[in-house]
């Protein structure tokens, strides 16, 4: 039943796109009866108008708003998942309405998704769930929209998750991409690039997209040197990870980082374990003659260059880290200060540093389309044309990293993605060109199971519990250094 046919007589005249009606100017006040839905509405509001990221915007609002115990958590659970719900809860929303969805105010439209989330996918009341949206979307919005949001929301109620699906989602035999994207709140395009890495439009990509879409447990790395996993682990009352020497997983859930001692005291940080696991790799690929001159060509804001510096340290070597941007390399002065790491903010394609390095590390930008499960609004946020555009950066950058490589020198290439065009359609086009050997990456990974045929690693979400990090090294061709 459309929201025509059930609730004709709560519906407001017209709470027209871009006519929101009267509205209170400057800030809100935060809701005193209401503050972890007021929060979880003003963050989605911030990501949709600023371009904000809701992990950011959140833990300042709550900071700011003094926030804390089961309201930040009430919060955390509703910004997040109605972010990363945005496309599935916009189709039945969509299907509620007697108009198209881009004709409903974008205010209305933020509340419509928190109080769809939770009348599907939490278990508050639904009573709760729809007068407490009326009430924040009529302070935003003006009263002349709280019957149109109850309406709208109680006809989304007649339904479960799993009804709307039935209702909505494409035939699995016919288009079992575009189910698995709904089903998983994906869009296609994304669902389609990971089936295109996994080789599966089946239950593997099934699990994939489900793996994406769960809240991921936090990573901590035991900065080497400093302190160990085991210790790190028996601090944060977290578990060693199973395959980064110096990883820790945290519980899900776990209170404010910035409040870890471990933390304010450098001898940890939060890093995925497939970073990790990268970053080690480029320091494991064997190099023929010297290993002392090693770059981390994209550095920021410095999570790779801190876990090299701390492994240079120990082994006489130096790092030179190169970022574009002034802000991020100031973030990686930060986080290695105290190794032997120097900063220089430079595009990495004309750097202008001196060549003959034995290691490159090139973790360049892209898509993160690996990371999506950390980012809770990015796989909305993120567009078809944004891969094209990178793969040519990618392509440039990695050629610039062979020629500042020595023969014989290693470079070892990062993306926080599965899309093939970032990944190997990158490297092999690069490797060719330049005349590098590809080297197996899978033997830079010892002990991860599930790495397929090689020579590339893909991590996965729902094979190794890390982001979906790939992996290739390259060798440079020529004559060794003695
Ligand atoms: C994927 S991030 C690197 C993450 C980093 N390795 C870490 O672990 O913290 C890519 C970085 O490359 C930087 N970048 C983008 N274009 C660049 C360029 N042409 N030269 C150098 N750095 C660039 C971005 O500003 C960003 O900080």
């Amino acid at each position: 039943m459309n929201q025509r046919e059930g609730n004709r007589e709560r519906r407001p005249s017209r709470p027209g796109h871009g006519r929101p009606g009267p509205r209170k100017e400057g800030p809100r006040k935060p809701s005193p009866e209401d503050p972890a839905r007021r929060v979880a509405l003003d963050v989605l509001r911030a990501v949709r108008e600023r371009d904000a990221y809701a992990n950011l915007a959140l833990p300042e609002m709550l900071r700011n708003r003094r926030i804390t115990g089961r309201d930040a958590a009430l919060a955390t659970e509703l910004t997040y998942g109605t972010a990363r719900a945005q496309g599935l809860l916009d189709e039945i929303i969509a299907a509620c309405l007697d108009r198209p969805l881009a004709k409903v105010d974008a205010l209305v439209l933020d509340g419509l998704r928190l109080g769809a989330y939770q009348l599907l996918r939490t278990r508050i009341p639904q009573h709760a769930a729809v007068t407490s949206t009326v009430d924040l979307v009529r302070a935003d919005a003006g009263s002349h929209v709280a019957g149109f949001v109850n309406a709208v929301l109680r006809t989304v109620s007649e339904k479960d998750e799993e009804a709307w699906l039935d209702h909505l989602a494409p035939d699995a035999e016919k288009d079992p991409i575009g189910n698995a994207a709904m089903r998983t709140s994906h869009p296609r395009w994304v669902a389609r690039s990971f089936a295109e890495a996994l080789g599966d439009k089946g239950p593997e990509l099934q699990a994939a997209l489900e793996a994406d879409d769960a809240r991921p447990s936090v990573h901590l790395i035991a900065r080497p040197g400093e302190i160990t996993a085991d210790e790190l682990a028996a601090i944060t009352g977290g578990d060693v990870a199973p395959y980064s020497p110096y990883g820790v997983h945290l519980p899900t859930g776990s209170g404010d980082l910035a409040e870890s001692e471990p933390i304010r005291q450098h001898l940890a940080a939060v890093q995925d374990e497939g970073s990790q696991l990268c970053a080690i790799a480029a320091t494991k690929a064997p190099v023929q003659g010297s290993d002392e001159r090693w770059l981390d060509l994209c550095a920021g804001p410095g999570g790779k260059a801190a876990l090299l510096g701390a492994l240079a340290g120990l082994s006489g070597a130096t790092v030179d880290a190169v970022e574009l941007a002034p802000h991020r390399a100031r973030l990686i002065e930060r986080v290695t200060e105290g190794l032997p790491v120097t900063v220089h903010v430079a595009d990495g394609r004309e750097s202008g540093l001196d060549g003959g390095y034995d290691r490159v590390l090139l973790d360049a930008p892209c898509s993160g389309l690996g990371a999506l499960r950390r980012r809770p609004e990015a796989r909305w946020r993120r567009q078809p044309s944004d891969v094209a555009d990178l793969t040519k950066l990618q392509g440039q950058l990695l050629a610039a990293a062979l020629d500042l490589t020595r023969p014989g020198g290693v470079v070892t290439y990062v993306v926080c993605s599965p899309h093939l065009g970032e990944t190997e359609g990158v490297v092999s086009e690069t490797a060719r060109r330049a005349g590098a050997e590809t080297l197996d990456a899978r033997e830079f990974f010892p002990g991860v199971p599930l790495l397929g045929a090689g020579p590339y690693v893909q991590l996965w979400p729902h094979r190794h519990g890390t982001d979906a990090m790939f992996c290739a090294v390259l060798r440079k061709p020529g004559e060794t250094a003695a």
